[in-house]
């Protein structure tokens, strides 16, 4: 089934500084050819109950990396698992292993590493989901939680452990009885984000102390030839799986951009959040400071917005996370820490406020919707500042994006509005900032509750109210006042477009 084909992933553009080197040469992995013919679970080897688990969860056939991965990971190989946000990597490393506990059962049996606490708990959730019917205990290790609590859960010796690489180290050096000595299973999930300087000194840590004799999957939407330079150390024969081009987005994603002054972001993220009302958005932004300040001035104008960054203590993170799960918050404010990985099905549109500065970030954040064969959207803010960085994204995704519509004049007309909002939305910035600097005065994540609610009735109340009454269709925030301009779009777009990149 695998047979070598040539392979051809070099990247069209940039990569991060840190995996800027030129060792990619001598790592050739076995490419596995990609059979397209309809199969079950069974046909792929997974084991009765197992497919059981796959049915309950409403998978009816496997999904394409899940054909290409499974029945190699069962033959016991090694796996570079490339595919597509939302088409089911989790479920492509997650029921081999399962199956592997299954005929030897053990106890700390696999260690998925991921970048991000909240990946953590969703890959320990479809872990559980899966393994529910033969018992599967996992152990979350991330930071920003109670060391000892996590001892303890360690110290039951959960079959599988899924953390983020500082925290493990932590109990590594420090929870007495802890080893990982007789581990089978190694997963890097988001490998590439694993892989990058940030995470360089904790993974070499963890590769001295768990056994060479063991199988390790990588698995991404974007790989880098840090990648391949860690197949050398931490990979045995690897065979890869890329079941699409190396940087693609699905089909079913529709995306725009939006050429605008920089000055005018808030009152165009205002306008289409009224145009596009009854959706569900996730907003990146590039700092926690942007993204805790535009979900005040989004919240100050009756929008149900939530931030979630990593000023956040890990409780309130988890807390954002939910309520926007659960649909009592339709507008979710994130950096990238919400980028990878997070699979939140009804997310109908992501919005980059600010411009991803690395382009595989585009990729993984649009990837928030259009999961799972889903539809949805994306639109790009760009700036007189981000050409340059729209264009890179461009040319990897290898697609020239279409302007999304707006009505200039209209948009133009919620200015002082939103300029209200803002002077508010610094206030209470203002104000979390002191109390930060004073504890005891009350919780300083306090971003989600009534307490921050003074400065917004003002606003809502200083113009009749209108704003918090819902962000229907022509209806949402208010569109008196204005003061024109912003004409920059159209002269600037038609400049940069036909300028014949
Ligand atoms: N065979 C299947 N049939 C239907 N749905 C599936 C199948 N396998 C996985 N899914 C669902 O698809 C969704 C996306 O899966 P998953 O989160 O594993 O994607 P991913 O490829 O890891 O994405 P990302 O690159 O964003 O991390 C999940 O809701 C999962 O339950």
């Amino acid at each position: 089934m695998a047979d070598a084909v040539e392979e051809n992933v070099k990247p069209k553009t940039e990569e991060k500084p840190d995996d800027s080197g030129s060792e990619e040469d001598n790592i050739q992995p076995e490419v596995a050819e990609i059979e397209v013919a309809l199969k079950t679970f069974k046909d792929l080897g997974v084991t009765e109950v197992l497919c059981e688990a796959c049915d309950q969860l409403g998978w009816k056939t496997p999904t394409k990396i899940q054909i290409e991965a499974v029945p190699l990971a069962l033959q016991g190989r090694d796996i570079i698992g490339l595919a597509e946000t939302g088409s089911g990597k989790t479920g492509a490393f997650a029921l081999p292993i399962l199956q592997s506990l299954l005929s030897s059962p053990q106890r700390l049996h696999t260690l998925v590493l991921t970048p991000t606490r909240e990946l953590a708990f969703q890959i320990a959730e479809q872990f559980e989901a899966l393994g529910s019917s033969i018992g599967v205990k996992c152990a979350v290790i991330v930071g920003g939680i109670d060391m000892m609590s996590q001892s303890l859960v360690l110290a039951k010796k959960p079959h599988i452990v899924i953390a983020t690489p500082g925290r493990l180290i932590d109990h590594m050096e420090n929870t007495k009885g802890f080893s990982l000595r007789a581990l089978k299973f190694l997963v890097m999930d988001e490998a590439d984000r694993i892989l990058n300087m940030d995470f360089e000194t904790e993974v070499d840590k963890i590769l001295k102390v768990i056994p060479r004799e063991r199988n390790t999957y990588l698995f991404s939407a974007t790989m880098t030839k840090k990648v391949q330079k860690l197949q050398r150390a931490a990979l045995k024969d690897p065979v890869k799986c890329a079941v699409s081009t190396k940087y693609s987005t699905v089909d079913k994603l529709q995306q725009y951009y939006i050429f605008i002054p920089s000055k005018y972001k808030d009152c165009y993220l205002v306008s289409i959040l009224n145009e596009l009302a009854g959706n569900s958005f996730m907003i990146f932004c590039s700092t926690c400071n942007n993204a805790q300040r535009v979900a005040l001035l989004l919240r100050n104008l009756g929008i149900t917005a939530i931030p979630l960054h990593g000023q956040m203590s890990q409780n309130k993170r988890l807390g954002s996370l939910n309520k926007f799960k659960s649909k009592s918050r339709s507008v979710l404010l994130a950096t990238d820490v919400a980028s990878r990985g997070l699979d939140i099905p009804h997310v109908d549109c992501v919005i980059n406020y600010d411009i991803p500065t690395h382009s595989k970030d585009y990729i993984h954040r649009v990837g928030r919707t259009a999961r799972a064969g889903r539809s949805g959207k994306s639109i790009t803010f760009v700036t007189q500042y981000d050409v340059e960085l729209f264009q890179r994204i461009e040319t990897l995704i290898a697609k020239k994006l279409p302007v999304f519509p707006t009505q200039e004049d209209e948009v133009m007309m919620l200015v002082e509005r939103v300029s209200e909002a803002q002077r508010f939305a610094r206030l209470e910035m203002k104000e979390q900032g002191e109390k930060r600097k004073r504890p005891r005065g009350g919780d300083p994540d306090n971003d989600d509750t009534e307490q921050a609610s003074g400065v917004r009735k003002k606003v809502r109340g200083g113009r009749g109210g209108d704003a918090g009454g819902g962000r229907g269709r022509g209806g949402g925030v208010g569109r008196g006042g204005g003061d024109g301009g912003g004409s920059m779009k159209k002269r600037g777009a038609a400049a940069w477009r036909g300028g014949g990149r």
